[in-house]
């Protein structure tokens, strides 16, 4: 049976996959109207994982929790004692865009994992819906869901789960052999991942003779083995040292960045959040509290507990200049230097100083949109930025009041400048990658 026939079909009924990137025409003229990487862009490209009001509840009779308004609504405690359940995932919606890195992210206990592993079933679902590529996940037998987890979404643990009486290149090949592909192919193949994440010339050692880092590497290069459409990522780093742990986000940076591969991650640790995610959804008991770019959510924190939770954020290397800009002034458009709307506050910085220029312009495909001086950039690293200045931003198309200032051309004038671990049918692979937005906190 044709997986990947059957798995093309995204919400909208139209043809989904189309090869590694999962492009069909349709997207590539859409993607074409905004940069790509950028929100407005990532926003139109159509769901893999589309997740609505999932519920899991552990303890006696949890099934009656998600439907009973009056135990929905209690706090954990609260349910705990009247039900002796705990409500690990409360109600959770979101769409997992294709080629996106979806970030889910909180303290212990708040429900990541518990939430990652129900969208394939690793763990059941108390209620709601899951669907990839349009396909419900709730309803699929034993094997379309092997069929999901060997070759659509794969997971890359914590614990990197590597046989260790095998080689390198045969734990890298496993997936393959799980799959029935013949020795000579999957050894090939398996080869190619190795060189993809950096171990070469390692092929022959058993994980034992591996530090840390490059057995995780292991266990990501049989992941991509399966070249599965989704990478789950559950805590890969977690146990690995810093240095160790900075190679391999840059790893998953650089992989999503060449492949640009949908990945879920998981993480509990901000920085890495914000280094790797388009798109952060922040839980916190069992509820998603805001889901948003690192930008929204160091920007414009929904509520007092993502405010605290941000607080200690460089926000200079998180917040862009389109979001710190100001109207151009008589005089401003032809002088300073010049940045993508994407580009960093601490960038505008550099750059301001290095030229000494009191403004720099903020210019899109040769439109100015606007300009920061060392008030704007100051505010946000003071963390005094107004919302106005939100409110002023422009849309994607450029077209707000920030661009309207007297000296400000819009025209062509403008200056321009796994493995199984909890998985009963054995490991499968996985994947992983980013379309080129700057990545933040690097
Ligand atoms: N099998 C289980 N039975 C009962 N409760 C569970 C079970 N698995 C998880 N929980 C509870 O569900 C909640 C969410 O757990 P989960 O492991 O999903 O959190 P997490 O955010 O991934 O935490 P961590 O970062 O520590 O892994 C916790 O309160 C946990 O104790």
């Amino acid at each position: 049976m044709s997986v990947l026939n059957e798995a093309g079909k995204d919400g909208t009924g139209r043809t989904g996959r189309t090869g590694r990137t999962g492009r069909t025409e349709d997207e590539r003229s859409t993607r074409a109207l905004a940069p790509p990487g950028t929100e407005a862009e990532v926003s139109t490209r159509p769901p893999v994982f589309g997740v609505r009001n999932v519920w899991k509840v552990f303890g006696p009779k949890a099934e009656r929790v998600p439907g009973d308004p009056g135990l929905a609504g209690l706090s954990p405690a609260g349910l705990r004692a009247r039900t002796g359940c705990t409500a690990a995932v409360r109600d959770v919606s979101f769409d997992v865009r294709k080629g996106e890195v979806f970030v889910v992210m909180g303290l212990s206990g708040s429900g990541k994992s518990t939430l990652v592993r129900c969208l394939t079933r690793l763990i059941e679902p108390t209620a709601g819906e899951i669907l990839i590529d349009g396909e419900d996940v709730l309803s699929m037998d034993r094997t379309r869901l092997r069929e999901l987890r060997r070759h659509r979404a794969a997971m890359v643990f914590q614990h990197f789960g590597l046989l260790p009486h095998r080689t390198v290149l045969d734990n890298v090949a496993y997936g393959l052999e799980v799959q029935g592909m013949g020795r000579a192919e999957r050894r090939e193949r398996a080869a190619e991942m190795v060189a993809k994440v950096g171990l070469d010339g390692l092929e022959s050692r058993r994980p034992g003779q591996l530090s840390g880092g490059q057995q995780q590497r292991v266990g990501l290069a049989r992941a991509l083995a399966v070249d599965p459409e989704v990478l789950l990522f559950d805590e890969p780093f977690s146990a690995l040292d810093p240095l160790i742990r900075r190679d391999m986000q840059e790893e998953v940076v650089r992989l999503h960045r060449e492949e640009h591969r949908t990945m879920v991650f998981i993480t509990h640790d901000l920085n890495e959040a914000l280094r790797l995610g388009d798109r952060i959804a922040l839980m916190r008991d069992g509820r998603i509290v805001q889901l948003g770019t690192p930008e929204e959510i160091v920007g414009r924190p929904a509520d007092a507990y993502v405010r605290d939770f941000v607080r200690d954020v460089p926000r200079e290397q998180v917040i862009s200049v389109r979001s710190a800009m100001r109207r151009v002034e008589p005089g401003e458009s032809d002088r300073g230097p010049s940045l993508a709307p994407g580009a960093t506050v601490a960038a505008a910085i550099e750059a301001v100083a290095r030229t000494g220029e009191p403004v720099a312009r903020v210019v899109d495909e040769g439109r100015l949109l606007g300009v920061v001086d060392r008030e704007c950039l100051l505010d946000v690293v003071a963390g005094t930025l107004s919302e106005s200045h939100a409110s002023d931003e422009p849309d994607e198309s450029g077209a707000s009041g920030a661009s309207g200032g007297p000296d400000a051309p819009g025209g062509p004038d403008a200056p321009g400048g796994p493995d199984a671990t909890g998985e009963p049918d054995g490991p499968d692979g996985p994947d992983g990658a980013r379309a080129g937005s700057d990545r933040a906190v690097r």
